[in-house]
């Protein structure tokens, strides 16, 4: 793969998956089509990134489906490499992000970014990319991945895509497949909840904490909703021109899925 992705046309587009594609991951591919000359996409379930007691074995798979999927979307190259082949014997190295993972995900699930990190670090290197695509519904892990990018010289250019919604704001997510449908009637409650921060926000509002209690207050409304200490979380971030924007993000478990979802407010 690292000598074939040497002698490939550039610019090379990456789009980073777990597979089990939908519509969100095909907004990042068709976008990585347009801008690349060759477009890639790696598809592999990343055990590092998950805790004990997570998901990893169940997590959805859905390899020849994908592969339909990408071949309609014009994909140059499909990397899907077998774990041992990412991290055989003796793999000791590993990325450890700063205080960009401190509340939300990071804290959640500890050491969740030091696997994402180093998983998407030695994607960027065997497939050699330029360009690299990640969609804005993981807010914190985009944060992580831009930081990391810049802190060590990766040379890649991370590029942020918009969260891509079904018809009732729900952010389309491969987990979303675990939600019954009770769940699933419920989950809209968390776009709703951001909406009601972003009304308040457009209308004047700038406090975190009545943003936070505005949404709050919608999300408590829906009793199967189970609330993480951190789950309705206003971050406001120095962006690189100086600048400041507020993120409000939420993480909420409808039954055993854990869902994630973030708005951005605008720059304050
Ligand atoms: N609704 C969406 N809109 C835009 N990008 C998305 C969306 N869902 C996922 N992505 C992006 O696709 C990339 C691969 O994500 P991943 O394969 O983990 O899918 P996922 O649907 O987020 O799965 P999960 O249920 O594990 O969160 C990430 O950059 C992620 O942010
Ligand atoms: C970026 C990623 C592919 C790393 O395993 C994963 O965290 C994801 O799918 O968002
Ligand atoms: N989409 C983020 C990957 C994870 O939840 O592990």
């Amino acid at each position: 793969m690292a000598a074939l992705c040497r002698d490939v046309q550039r610019p090379l587009g990456l789009v980073p998956t777990m597979g089990a594609l939908h519509d969100g991951h095909l907004s990042l591919t068709r976008r990585a089509r347009a801008d690349s000359a060759t477009m890639a996409v790696s598809i592999f379930v990343n055990p590092t990134q998950f805790g004990a007691g997570e998901d990893f074995n169940s997590y959805p798979r859905s390899f020849e489906r994908d592969l339909d999927l990408l071949a309609e979307q014009g994909t140059d190259l499909v990397f899907a490499p077998p774990p041992e082949e990412v991290y055989p014997d003796g793999f000791d190295t590993w990325i450890e992000p700063g205080s960009v993972t401190e509340g939300q995900e990071g804290e959640a699930r500890p050491g969740h970014f030091k696997g994402v990190a180093t998983v998407v670090a030695k994607l960027f290197s065997i497939v050699r990319a330029d360009r690299a695509y990640f969609g804005q519904k993981d807010g914190q892990q985009v944060a992580v991945i831009r930081r990391m990018a810049q802190d060590l010289n990766l040379g890649v250019e991370v590029v942020t895509m918009p969260t891509i919604r079904e018809a009732d704001g729900l952010a389309l997510s491969s987990r979303n497949a675990y939600l019954t449908t009770d769940q699933r009637q419920a989950a809209p409650v968390i776009y709703r909840a951001l909406c009601a921060a972003q009304e308040l926000w457009r209308g004047g509002e700038q406090d975190a904490g009545r943003l936070r209690a505005a949404a709050m207050a919608v999300l408590q409304a829906e009793p199967m909703l189970e609330l993480d200490a951190d789950s309705m979380a206003p971050v406001e971030r120095a962006d690189t021109s100086g600048g400041r924007r507020v993120m409000v993000a939420v993480a909420a478990k409808l039954g055993q899925p854990r869902l994630i979802d973030n708005i951005i407010l605008g720059d304050g």
